[in-house]
């Protein structure tokens, strides 16, 4: 390499400004120095990685139903020498609920489910024996996931009491010597055949339906509270939130014993579990977010920086989806970086792959601008960067910024433009040949440096 560099980084007055950048200046290594101590550099990328990988999803809608409640059981203990025993149901137990997850392994909403349901919880048994609680589930999606409790689909109506079911029962009732007060006693018994069951070919007598509804479980407020609206973000890994909750397990036939009722007939029905619609849309959160146009080199520069294996081509819009990499430093502190999809002038407006990716851009911690340096004039491509960035949301481009001139190998054009750029921008410009993996360990110590930064300022790992 004949090329040297002048200075490698420029001071900041960009935020945040407390970021000293004078450790930077100290020692401007030249080419040669910094490919030489190439630490977190990966010799080989794994070809066979190339290209492959899982669709990427940052939308989905799911359906989630918590498991059934068990019913209680209605034995009773006999033998020889008591043949009219007592009761010994077991009690039936809480259906599963449903939870989400938040990990950092998954990247993608592409393995969540359309539909999930806990499995029911265990009816009781003979014997005292209770029933097995049902399995929660676990709903996991990437960080940065947001989550909207929605109105269900049009076309499917919710309701867990069926109005033509109550009818039903209604209409198996009649003409059994009972009286029904149309409306009162249809509502009574609409909900002591929700809440109970009865041994078959047992009717309840008139007084026993006074007893039961004394003791109707009450309903808590949480049962009941409409969820759809609610909204939550997961934000930092392995944060655990309840989706839907199972139902409660009806009480055997034992509970049901008094001293008028010696041997009851009776026992608790299981509640149907919860059952909610989501939205979920995922926000990738990463350290730094790679911004640049197409064929600028920011796939190149990941698989330097990073253990990721995206796949680089010289064709524009190779990229197609977020990918996220870890960069491992020597002393294990690690940082994340989004290589988001090439952008062009009117990407706001759906032009090339247009925002949908720019969602992207949002919850990064930095930007790091990736700049074909070899290009007819890498500070117009800077300009159409940022103009698109603040059409899509104001304020965007104002996070802590770092600029990777890419393609620094190419000779006296770059080292040119290079120079030209820097007169231009007041923010910390590092050139590297993502190719020959040249100055990488410059620019991740540069990045390594701001990031540090910011989460001192944020005080913690979360970001909103
Ligand atoms: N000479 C030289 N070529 C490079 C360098 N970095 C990347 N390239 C080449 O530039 C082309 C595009 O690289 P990518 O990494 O796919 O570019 P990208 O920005 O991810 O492009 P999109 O995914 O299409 O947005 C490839 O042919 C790379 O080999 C570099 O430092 N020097
Ligand atoms: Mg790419």
């Amino acid at each position: 390499m004949s090329q040297r560099y002048s200075s490698v980084v420029k001071p900041s007055s960009d935020p945040p400004s407390s970021l000293s950048t004078s450790s930077l200046k100290e020692d401007d290594p030249s080419w040669e120095a910094a490919a030489n101590d190439e630490l977190s550099v990966r010799p080989s990328v794994h070809r066979k990685f190339l290209g492959k990988g899982q669709p990427f999803v940052d939308y989905k809608r799911v359906r989630v139903t918590a498991g059934k409640g068990g019913n209680g059981a209605i034995t009773f203990f006999k033998s020889s020498r008591n043949p009219f025993g007592p009761p010994s149901g077991g009690n039936g137990a809480r259906g599963g609920n449903v939870y989400i997850v938040a990990s950092k392994d998954v990247t993608s909403l592409n393995g969540v489910l359309n539909r999930y349901a806990a499995p029911d919880g265990g009816n009781g048994q003979g014997k005292q024996m209770h029933g097995a609680d049902g399995r929660d589930l676990e709903v996991v999606v990437p960080v940065g996931t947001l989550v909207r409790f929605t109105d269900p689909p049009v076309s499917i109506s919710v309701g867990h009491e069926d109005p033509v079911a109550a009818e039903e029962i209604m209409e198996k009732h009649e003409g059994e010597g009972q009286e029904f007060d149309e409306d009162e006693d249809s509502e009574r018994m609409r909900l002591i055949n929700k809440y109970y069951k009865f041994r078959s070919g047992y009717t309840p007598q008139a007084d026993r339906i006074e007893m039961l509804m004394e003791r109707l479980p009450y309903e808590s407020a949480s049962d009941a509270a409409p969820t759809v609206g609610l909204s939550f973000d997961l934000t930092t890994h392995s944060e655990r939130r309840l989706l839907a909750r199972g139902g409660r397990g009806g009480p055997g036939n034992p509970h049901f014993q008094s001293s008028e009722i010696r041997g009851p007939a009776i026992a608790g029905k299981g509640q149907p579990g919860t059952t909610v619609w989501l939205e979920l849309e995922l926000k990738t959160i990463a350290d730094a977010g790679l911004v640049g146009l197409p064929n600028a080199g920011k796939s190149t520069f990941l698989a330097a920086v990073s253990n990721a294996h995206p796949k680089i081509a010289p064709y524009p819009f190779t990229t197609l989806n977020p990918y996220v990499g870890t960069i491992d430093f020597p002393d294990f502190w690690t940082m994340t970086v989004a290589d988001i999809p090439g952008l062009i002038q009117g990407a706001h407006r759906n032009v090339g792959l247009g925002h949908r990716f720019l969602r992207h851009v949002e919850r990064n911690r930095m930007l790091v601008y990736v700049l074909d340096i070899a290009g007819q004039a890498p500070w117009d491509d800077l300009a159409v960067l940022k103009t698109e960035l603040e059409m899509y949301k104001p304020g965007l481009t104002s996070k802590p910024t770092l600029i990777v001139a890419n393609k620094a190998d190419m000779g006296a054009v770059a080292r040119d433009n290079l120079d030209k750029l820097k007169a231009m921008v007041d923010v910390p410009i590092v050139p590297v040949s993502a190719m020959e993996r040249k100055n990488i360990t410059r620019a991740t110590a540069v990045m390594r440096e701001i990031v540090e930064q910011i989460r001192k300022n944020d005080g913690d790992e979360t970001l909103q």
